[in-house]
């Protein structure tokens, strides 16, 4: 047997630092959607467990038990074997959760290949904050550290472009760098009838991270300022800890010919093009 799972890149298109809990731990009050770009499991029945990672991206992330696909199999019991391939096309350590939308990808997949449930809510957290809101990706507003996952409003038509200059900027640092964390929550999302009116009510809203991780890679400023000076572009804004950013288009068209734009002016910056992605239910 040979099932499938696609593990969609995480867009925080608002991210508020509400508090900090006594472990160190942040309180977060964040609208997250995803994008119908990101990395492709292929999980086969085998009887070692095994994990093969290719792709565009596929350098420097770790193919051994760092990997958070196969911490996330962990999490079923030992004993148990699959042939996993990961295809990587996300960039990692850019904020939009290529590891966590892995190992979600990993724990939807494995359920199906074992038949099994997936592990209890705890578990699922313990593989990192991101984790919880990746395991069925749609529009979802995240609370707590991550483990707070409720309905996000119905989303209009719109694209995404999405862009990392290459600069790795670590979650914890950026944490570290942040100098208010008792910023305020974000009120509840009104649903929009287009991308532009969308558009304007997150630009009300904030990323906090963004400041701290702008002074540890300034070029993050550039990102945004190249993002927002492409036609069309309704807002751009960072995602999660940085680096990559993101901007919001009335069209799938509008945004392709701003990705090209921003590829064609920055060829080392990886860029892509995108629309909101909401993963189907499994049939009964
Ligand atoms: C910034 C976000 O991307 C927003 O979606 C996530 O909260 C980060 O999710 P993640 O990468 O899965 O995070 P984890 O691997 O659990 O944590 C990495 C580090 O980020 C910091 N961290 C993470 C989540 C959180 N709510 N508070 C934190 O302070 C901690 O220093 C932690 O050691
Ligand atoms: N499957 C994986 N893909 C990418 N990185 C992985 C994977 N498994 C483990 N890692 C390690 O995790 C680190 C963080 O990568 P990840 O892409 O999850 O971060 P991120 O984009 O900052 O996530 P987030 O948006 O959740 O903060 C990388 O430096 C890498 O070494």
């Amino acid at each position: 047997m040979t099932v499938e799972a696609f593990a969609p890149a995480k867009i925080n298109l608002t991210l508020h630092v509400t508090g900090q809990r006594a472990d160190g731990y942040h309180l977060l009050d964040s609208l997250v959607v995803f994008a119908d770009c990101g990395d492709r499991l292929t999980l086969a029945s085998a009887d070692d467990l095994t994990l093969r990672v290719t792709g565009p991206r596929a350098e420097g992330v770790p193919t051994d038990g760092r990997n958070l696909v196969l911490k996330a199999a962990a999490l079923f019991g030992p004993g148990r074997g699959a042939a996993i391939a990961l295809d990587k096309h996300l960039p990692a350590a850019a904020g939009i959760g290529g590891g966590s939308s892995d190992a979600a990808a990993a724990l939807r997949g494995l359920a199906q290949l074992w038949g099994l449930a997936l592990p209890d809510a705890r578990a699922v957290l313990s593989l990192g904050a991101d984790v919880p809101v990746c395991l069925a990706p749609r529009p979802l507003r995240m609370r707590g550290v991550g483990e707070d996952i409720t309905e996000g409003p119905r989303l209009p038509a719109m694209g995404l472009v999405l862009v990392n200059p290459g600069v790795e900027v670590p979650t914890p640092a950026v944490f570290k760098a942040l100098d208010r964390k008792d910023n305020p929550a974000m009120p509840h999302p009104p649903g929009w009838a287009s991308a532009a009116t969308m558009a304007h009510w997150l630009g009300t809203q904030r990323n906090d991270l963004e400041a701290p991780a702008m002074a540890l890679a300034p070029v993050i400023g550039t990102v945004i300022g190249a993002i927002a000076a492409t036609q069309g572009c309704l807002l751009a804004r960072m995602s999660g800890s940085g680096a990559t950013c993101f901007g919001i288009y009335e069209s799938r068209t509008e945004a392709e010919a701003a990705a090209t734009a921003l590829s064609v002016a920055n060829p080392g910056w990886w860029v892509a093009a995108a629309e909101p992605f909401t993963l189907k239910p499994a049939r009964a």
